[in-house]
């Protein structure tokens, strides 16, 4: 299958400062793909040379086989974009914004009706079709947004920051819906800062720096890559030692003596039975043991340990 979207060799510089600087991306239909970094480290001017909002400097970009330079309207027509501030007309109702939206893609009038009314219905806003944008809240908004995909029947959604500023409910309710869609074969393109939420959506992740893609892969893949493991065990035991007993222990990519008694497995699965047997097996007194997943805030921490995150300065 060929991506939806894809990037080669791309570059954007502003003056001598390269902005975008050497971007190789593919995204395939139906994946939640996000794009992590620093401020300034390049992800929405990634974003805007997607949408042929602006003109790369080098290199080659697909977006559902056209280029968003050459086809721009086209592209418009069948990829929907969500700005960290979505542009709607606060004194026009959500119809009224839907409608407006629904013209300027060419849609006719009987066949956008029908959209626009199942549209709201699917993100909850069916109730306050004829109120004005003005009295929306921020998760109203974003979920007016998602509505504005289903009308044009987008199959690609780029969304800047689309939970931020969103309660918890209002956030997994958005979450949710993305879900769904892309279940349903959208593909969607996020940036967020919010790395928690990331992992929970995303199918796949980019880690930007200073322009250029630091790491790409599944969330599990790139936390092993870096943490050495997606698993965490602490262990505290007696009358062993843990780097010993755990030598050539499968999944196990590393044993870390804490204190006395105590370690830190790291490991790509949940191995506590294993550890358990083998401390018991080898004489040892197991007391205790505590597992967590490792999160991507760690992975970005690691990544970035020690540098500026003013990539710009
Ligand atoms: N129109 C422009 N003219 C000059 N420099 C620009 C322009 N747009 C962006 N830049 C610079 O390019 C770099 C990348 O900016 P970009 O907005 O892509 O970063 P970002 O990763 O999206 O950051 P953020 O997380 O803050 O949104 C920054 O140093 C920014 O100052």
């Amino acid at each position: 299958m060929s991506p939806v979207l894809e990037a080669r060799g791309l570059i954007k510089r502003y003056g001598r400062f390269p902005a975008v600087d050497g971007v190789d991306l593919a995204v395939e239909k139906g994946e939640v793909f996000g794009l992590l970094g620093p401020n300034g480290s390049g992800k929405t001017t990634t974003i805007l040379l997607l949408l042929g909002l602006t003109e790369p400097t080098a290199g080659s970009i697909r977006v559902l086989g056209l280029d968003p330079l050459r086809q721009p309207l086209t592209v418009k027509r069948r990829v929907g974009y969500l700005p960290d501030q979505i542009g709607f007309y606060d004194h026009l109702t959500a119809q009224e914004n839907l409608v407006y939206s629904a013209r300027l893609t060419g849609l006719v009038s009987e066949e956008a009706g029908k959209r626009i009314a199942g549209a709201l219905e699917r993100v909850r806003l069916a109730d306050v079709t004829h109120r004005r944008v003005a009295t929306f809240s921020r998760g109203m908004r974003q979920r007016l947004g998602l509505a504005e995909v289903l009308v044009k029947q987008a199959e690609i959604a780029i969304l800047d920051e689309p939970t931020s500023g969103l309660d918890p409910q209002s956030t997994q309710e958005l979450l949710e819906l993305i879900r769904e869609l892309a279940a349903e074969g959208v593909t969607f393109v996020l940036s967020s800062h919010l790395l928690a939420m990331m992992q929970t959506i995303c199918s796949r992740v980019a880690l930007f720096r200073k322009g250029r893609i630091g790491l790409i892969g599944k969330v599990e893949d790139i936390t092993s890559d870096i943490l050495g493991g997606t698993h965490m065990v602490e262990v505290e035991a007696q009358n062993t030692d843990l780097v010993k007993v755990l030598a050539g222990a499968p999944h196990v990519s590393g044993v870390t003596p804490l204190k006395t008694g105590r370690w830190r497995v790291d490991a790509d699965a949940d191995v506590r039975a294993d550890i358990a047997r083998r401390i018991v097996g080898a004489g040892g007194a197991l007391h205790s043991m505590t597992i967590r997943q490792s999160t991507l805030d760690e992975v970005y921490v690691r990544f970035f340990e020690g540098e500026s995150h003013d990539v710009a300065a």
